[in-house]
């Protein structure tokens, strides 16, 4: 049996509320948000609105302020989310800049038996993502992770948004990890898991957090323990292209460390150079840093 795969209304709410009460599971959201302020407030009201105070779906809903410099902090907790500064929490453990830090330490401020993560700059969205992510952990025992899929939209058709994911997450899957190739969007930011299955994994504390999980899974677990759902359509905020070539180095890092490339350390910074015009170099110091199993720590 390969990755299943599932639409977001295969379920309806009340089945996935009468699960959630008789497996006695609590339902965390955690949003990992650096410099969000613009759209962090929709996205935590929206969901507390729906699913936590007209349906008992969510039980907590966390943001983990990720380093930022703008009112994150304050909007965020304004639309009614309880919100942490990744720094802050367990700072005997140290702190790291990223998203993956941000997911991480998550796990020391939240007490969802399921843990659902979304991005914090979504504008084309809505709140059913989360019962969709929801549906095949809920409903199947075997299932450790859950991923979202859905359309994104662009000028030049389908595969416009996703640079990262058409240049470098796909080919990696193809070369290296072909059992993940049934996935539609590898590097989805809105997936769920078990959480004491995520605390059991290496989690690299930048961009590499998605597709690290997907290959330590289904190595693990094999492809039945991931599902995708399919959620409709959804667009966000783009990164220059400059910027994904740190998160492109990120996930490189990752696979190859996966795949037993020597050359790969886990524990320092990758320099990659880039070239505005001419010969002088843009030099960026990229953090290819894992950080091991939390389980150690909670
Ligand atoms: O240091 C950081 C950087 C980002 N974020 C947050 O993480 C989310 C996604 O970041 P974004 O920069 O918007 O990522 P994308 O360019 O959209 O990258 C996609 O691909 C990445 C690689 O798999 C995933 O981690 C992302 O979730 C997914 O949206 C947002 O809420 C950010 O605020 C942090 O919390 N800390
Ligand atoms: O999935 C990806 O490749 C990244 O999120 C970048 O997406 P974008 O090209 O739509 O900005």
């Amino acid at each position: 049996m390969g990755i299943r795969a599932a639409h977001w209304d295969d379920w309806t709410l009340e089945r996935l509320l009468d699960a959630k009460a008789e497996q006695r599971q609590r339902v965390s959201l955690v949003v990992p948000a650096r410099n969000e302020a613009a759209t962090v407030g929709d996205v935590v009201t929206r969901v507390r609105e729906t699913l936590m105070e007209t349906v008992d779906l969510v039980d907590e809903i966390v943001v983990i302020d990720s380093d930022s410099v703008d009112d994150t902090y304050a909007v965020a907790t304004s639309a009614g989310a309880r919100v942490h500064r990744a720094a802050e929490i367990r700072p005997d453990l140290g702190t790291h800049p990223g998203k993956g830090e941000a997911m991480w330490k998550s796990l020391f401020v939240t007490t969802g038996d399921l843990v659902v993560f979304m991005d914090a700059d979504l504008h084309d969205w809505d709140t059913h993502f989360v019962p969709g992510l929801l549906g095949p952990l809920l409903t199947d025992p075997a299932v450790q992770l859950v991923k979202g899929f859905y359309d994104r939209p662009g000028a030049d058709g389908p595969l416009e948004g996703g640079r990262v994911t058409e240049l470098v997450a796909r080919p990696l899957i193809a070369l290296l990890f072909p059992s993940l190739g049934e996935l539609v969007q590898p590097l989805a930011g809105e997936w769920a898991v078990r959480r004491d299955w995520f605390a059991s994994l290496s989690v690299p504390t930048g961009y590499a957090v998605e597709l690290a999980a997907l290959v330590d899974t289904v190595r693990a677990r094999g492809p039945e323990a991931i599902a995708q759902v399919g959620l409709g359509t959804r667009a966000h905020r783009h990164q220059a292209l400059r910027d994904l070539g740190g998160m492109a180095t990120q996930i490189l890092a990752a696979a190859l460390a996966r795949a037993g490339s020597a050359a790969i350390s886990a524990t320092g910074d990758v320099v990659l150079r880039q070239y505005l015009r001419g010969l002088e170099p843009l030099e960026r110091a990229v953090p290819v840093l894992e950080r091991e199993p939390a389980e150690g720590w909670l």
